[in-house]
């Protein structure tokens, strides 16, 4: 099974990190793709360029065989709808490899506002991760989706190439990049929430207001 793993990165950080690893051990797959979005399609453009978040991307996980990098939307250009990718990947996959798609509930409450939401569940299987948070509004598309399309198990989704949809409750970390760039645009320090090369690549270039006399 082929799993992708979307988000802005911005920057990526162990709470990413660690839900990649854990859901390579929970699915029994040998690799995780995390895909870095080009222009993120329903929030503020991020401050950093693609290529940046794509290169901290990288760093992070160099050295770590279960987890690597699909630069396909940065390449791709544009805004990064996921049915695009998914359609890219699934013409190399073919028809019969199953294929996977990760999403925390924060995402995935929006997911009737995606770009042809509909043909994404025809496409792959969709993870959605438990967050904590508001969760789904009850009678939510995104809800009756899931409701629709739950299956139970792992294995009914290396079963399939698509159609499934799995609620997974892992164990996560309560970070986010919202709280990673506010500590470092204050001069706080964000350490051991993001990896060491990471932070430091952060302020080799100066990212977030790294280095900046703070403005009060
Ligand atoms: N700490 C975390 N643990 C597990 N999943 C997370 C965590 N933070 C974000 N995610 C999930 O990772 C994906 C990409 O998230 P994103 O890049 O927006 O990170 P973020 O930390 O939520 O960023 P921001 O604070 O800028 O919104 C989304 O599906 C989101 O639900
Ligand atoms: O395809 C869409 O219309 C769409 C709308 C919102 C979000 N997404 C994808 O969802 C993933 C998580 O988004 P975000 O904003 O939480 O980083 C990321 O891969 C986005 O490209 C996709």
């Amino acid at each position: 099974m082929h799993v992708i793993y979307g988000g802005t990165f911005d920057p990526v950080h162990h709470g990413h990190l660690r839900l990649a690893v854990e859901l390579k051990e929970r699915l029994g797959v040998s690799g995780i793709a995390m895909v870095p979005c080009h222009i993120p399609p329903h929030r503020e453009a991020p401050g950093t360029s693609s290529a940046q978040r794509l290169r901290l991307l990288e760093l992070a996980v160099s050295g770590e065989p279960g987890l690597h990098v699909d630069d396909r939307e940065v390449v791709r250009g544009g805004a990064s709808f996921t049915a695009d990718t998914l359609r890219q990947l699934r013409a190399t996959l073919g028809e019969r490899e199953p294929l996977a798609m990760v999403v925390g509930t924060d995402a995935f409450a929006g997911f009737d506002r995606w770009r042809d939401w509909q043909a994404i569940p025809d496409l792959a299987h969709i993870i959605v991760i438990d967050r904590p948070g508001p969760g789904l509004p009850p009678d939510s598309a995104p809800a009756r989706l899931l409701a629709e399309r739950r299956v139970a198990s792992v294995a009914e989704l290396h079963r399939r190439p698509s159609g499934g949809c799995l609620w997974l409750d892992l164990p996560l970390l309560d970070i986010s990049a919202t709280g990673i760039r506010e500590r470092i645009r204050t001069g706080r320090s964000p350490r051991y929430l993001l990896p060491d090369v990471v932070w430091e690549a952060i302020r080799r270039d100066g990212l977030y207001g790294a280095g900046q006399p703070l403005r009060r």
